[in-house]
């Protein structure tokens, strides 16, 4: 098991011929599901797509997206990581890395497939051999500082995404500081500040999804 800041111990797949994969990462309760959900429910009619969800002993992600009908059941697989989350999206890929190779045989000209991570620190992110785009979500509730302090997450992700902006003044965030902090240790990546809750289709998310996904496909 490799260390969190570790380099990437593997290779970026080939590309020809397969879905964009796109990660979703970010610390517990931020909002990881509640966006894959979303993004399911917007896209599913234009795309072609499906998800792996990773939870560490059970398969409560997969069950709240069947239970929310978002896509059929036989478009989502459940990891049991049985181990720290980051660990099976970055050090062992090997059990998402089949999950998602088996949706892929399974759907002929699959478009996404999403690969929803379980919760956890600020050094999680995907490996380059299990995903070619990742978003981060943080939750506004974890307070305004935490874009300020980095980390690889906050820093490399392809997308960064401050979920909750509705809690915003009863937990008395400053999202003006979020903004420009995270500006700051982006250098130019995009930021969307989001409510998923206030604004259950994500727009801003979904045309950023669906530029990177039309960019790979056709490029
Ligand atoms: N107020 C508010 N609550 C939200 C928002 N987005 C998600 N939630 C709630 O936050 C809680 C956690 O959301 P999840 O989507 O389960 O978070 P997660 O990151 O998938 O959680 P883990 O998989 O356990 O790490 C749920 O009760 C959601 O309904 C939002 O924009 N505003």
């Amino acid at each position: 098991m490799g260390g969190y800041h570790g380099p990437d111990q593997h290779h970026a797949a080939p590309k020809a011929g397969r879905p964009m994969r796109l990660g979703i990462g970010g610390p517990v309760g931020s909002g990881k599901t509640a966006l894959t959900a979303a993004l399911c429910k917007v896209l599913k009619d234009e795309l072609n797509l499906a998800v792996v969800t990773n939870d560490i002993y059970t398969t409560e992600d997969a069950d709240f997206l069947r239970r929310n009908a978002v896509l059929d059941d036989a478009r989502i697989m459940a990891v049991r990581t049985g181990c720290c989350p980051h660990t099976a999206i970055r050090d062992d890929i090997s059990a998402n890395l089949d999950a998602v190779e088996d949706l892929e045989e399974r759907h002929e000209n699959l478009e996404l497939v999403i690969v929803e991570s379980g919760g956890d620190n600020l050094t999680a992110t995907f490996s380059q051999g299990l995903v070619d785009k990742q978003i981060f979500v943080l939750d506004v509730s974890g307070g305004d500082k935490v874009p300020r302090k980095g980390g690889p997450g906050v820093t490399t992700s392809d997308l960064l995404v401050i979920n909750k902006t509705d809690l915003a003044p009863l937990v008395g965030a400053d999202l003006g500081v979020m903004d420009r902090d995270s500006a700051q240790v982006r250098e130019g990546r995009p930021v969307v500040f989001s409510s998923i809750r206030e604004e259950p289709d994500v727009p801003k998310i979904a045309d950023w999804v669906r530029t990177h996904v039309h960019e790979f496909l056709h490029h």
